[in-house]
């Protein structure tokens, strides 16, 4: 199970980082987040992954679910939270790419077929 974040600034616009090599999907842009370990609660794992790849700090209070994305064999749950609410300046401590992206813009990305479902959603949610 993997927890992802669609963090959301004041004028609406999505935190898109790229996978840095050699992870897979390299290159492309995700959401920030990574694999919950075992015994782990979900938004825990995103507030420890948001603090490992990017510097910021949130709480699992400001992680409000919102989506979810499955692989053809079910074996990969991609869980998609949004989160308005955080302190710090999202900074890239692995050697990503980030970008702030407005929702009309996000599907233009290339992005883990994953993703795609999830961040057609996301921009539906924010675009007036
Ligand atoms: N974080 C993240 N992972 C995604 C997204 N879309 C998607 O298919 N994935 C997949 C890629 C990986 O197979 C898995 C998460 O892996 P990861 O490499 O980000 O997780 P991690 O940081 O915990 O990995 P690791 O290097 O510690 O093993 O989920 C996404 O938007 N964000």
């Amino acid at each position: 199970m993997v927890s992802a974040a669609g963090l959301i600034d004041r004028d609406g616009r999505l935190l898109m980082c790229t996978r840095p090599a050699p992870k897979d999907w390299a290159g492309m842009w995700e959401f920030p987040g990574g694999k919950v370990e075992a015994g782990e609660r979900p938004a825990d794992a995103l507030v420890r992954e948001l603090k490992e790849e990017l510097g910021v700090e949130t709480v699992d209070t400001c992680l409000a679910p919102f989506s979810f994305s499955l692989d053809p064999n079910q074996s990969l749950i991609l869980l998609l939270f949004l989160c308005r609410k955080w302190s710090g300046t999202p900074t890239p401590q692995e050697g990503q790419k980030i970008k702030w992206v407005l929702p009309k813009d996000v599907l233009d990305l290339d992005m883990p077929p994953l993703d795609r479902p999830l961040a057609a959603q996301v921009r539906d949610y924010l675009l007036p």
